[in-house]
């Protein structure tokens, strides 16, 4: 029997479920947890194939508001959920879901379609490309001294219960989403996730805690972490897991880093991703003993170039014919003339003759400005064809605050 794919439906959740956690190794995922991904799965947009009775193919998507440049939130379809039962593999049965979700998300008018790879190597046959890094840090917080700033001091910081203190946390994190690009508004729901505190997940650490930064009587911000605690011959030797931590000021961000080096019997604190102008490196003597990695976070597709590129404003005033090419959605193929400058833009089909050439992907990884056009074309992924476009226009693509996704999805 051929296999058929299709929109998921209600009572599939769970088959759909399983098959997916059984993509990914099968290790299952605590009840509240599974509780939560039911609750935020929008069975609307999901997709099965199915064999048999059997489901073999899983993929989804979240309807996200996402910060870009210029602080507008476009609505974009999040790709989450893409498995194929191991059986079925290298058969073309993601290339199947690929092409449907991007015609249903065109349909619902979404410009942009963004997610985060298993496997980088996966999506850029799609025209994903990747446009926002994480800096990891892993700090060594016994040759660093706590980050100080003047008036840290009048920071009232109170642990607090996660679950209880998630209203007031959530309130910061809402006013930090249009200041950065690659932000997502999250909807009703999507709070609980990084409260999520699942025992079966906690790798050696202790219970999920949370600080509150509070200036005159108002939370200004919030840590959330776990102490992993270890020991050596010469003593404790505990590490501060750190989940997210957020502020609204930089003396609310210092007091709380400075809580979090000072934490007893730990001496590094492992911090997951953070913006990679973030301000912590700043916040030390000595940004070496900081850590840092880099990796690659938000996979960006424009799914309608001109509305996607309509979308954003752009830092420097930009006038350019950009030739592309996207054979997976070839709606998008051909030219387009993008003017715009810091108060808006319009991209426009065009016959006149382009001064830059590339793929949908090239743009996704330059849309939000954490990837510069220059750097693409000096790997040869961009194509200058009339001299002086690609530095106005690599200029204009740029971002002054640097994109960066908060959580994964
Ligand atoms: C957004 C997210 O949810 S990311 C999560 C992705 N899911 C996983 O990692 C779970 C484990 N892996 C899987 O379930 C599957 O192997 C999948 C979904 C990655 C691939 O599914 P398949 O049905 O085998 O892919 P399909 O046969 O359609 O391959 C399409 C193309 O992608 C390539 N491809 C597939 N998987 C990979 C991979 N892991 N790395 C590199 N290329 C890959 C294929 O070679 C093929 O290439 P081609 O365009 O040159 O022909």
């Amino acid at each position: 029997m051929a296999s058929e794919l299709r929109t998921l439906r209600d009572a599939e959740w769970d088959d759909w479920s399983d098959a997916l956690d059984r993509a990914f190794g099968g290790v299952p995922p605590s009840r509240e947890n599974r509780a939560l991904r039911r609750a935020l799965t929008e069975v609307e947009r999901g997709l099965a194939i199915w064999d048999d009775g059997d489901c073999v193919g899983t993929a989804g998507a979240f309807s996200f508001g996402l910060t870009v440049p210029g602080g507008a939130e476009v609505p974009v379809a999040g790709v989450t959920a893409v498995s194929v039962r191991a059986t079925h593999r290298r058969r073309g049965l993601l290339r199947s879901m690929m092409r449907r979700q991007l015609g249903d998300v065109r349909e619902r008018g979404e410009p942009l379609a963004v997610l985060t790879a298993s496997e980088p190597a996966i999506y850029g046959r799609f025209g994903y490309g990747p446009a926002t890094q994480d800096m990891e840090l892993s700090v060594d917080t016994v040759r660093l001294p706590a980050p100080d700033l003047p008036g840290v001091e009048d920071v009232r910081l109170r642990l607090v219960d996660p679950a209880a203190a998630v209203a007031d946390c959530e309130r910061v994190y809402a006013r930090l989403v249009p200041g950065r690009p690659g932000m997502l508004a999250r909807r009703p729901g999507w709070e609980r996730l990084p409260v999520l505190d699942e025992p079966g997940r906690r790798d050696g650490a202790g219970v999920l805690q949370c600080v509150v930064a509070e200036a005159a009587g108002e939370v200004v911000g919030y840590a959330r972490f776990a102490v992993k605690p270890s020991h050596d011959h010469a003593g404790p030797t505990g590490t501060v897991l750190v989940r997210d931590v957020e502020a609204l000021d930089p003396v609310g961000y210092a007091a709380l880093w400075g809580f979090l080096f000072g934490i007893d019997l730990t001496t590094s604190v492992s911090v997951p991703g953070r913006p990679v102008d973030d301000a912590l490196p700043h916040l030390v003597p000595d940004m070496r003993r900081c850590g840092i990695r880099l990796e690659e976070s938000l996979f960006v597709r424009p799914v309608e170039v001109g509305a996607a590129l309509a979308a954003r404003t752009y830092r420097t005033p930009v006038d350019v014919v950009l030739a592309v090419s996207d054979p997976f959605c070839p709606w998008n193929e051909g030219r387009w003339r993008l003017s715009g400058d810091a108060e808006g833009a319009v991209c426009e089909r065009t016959t006149a003759p382009a001064g830059l050439a590339l793929s949908v992907r090239e743009l996704g990884s330059a849309y939000l400005g954490g990837f510069a056009l220059s750097a693409l074309a000096a790997a040869g992924r961009v194509r200058e064809l009339r001299p002086g476009a690609l530095t106005a226009a690599s200029r204009a693509f740029g971002s002054e605050v640097a994109p960066w996704l908060p959580h994964g999805f």
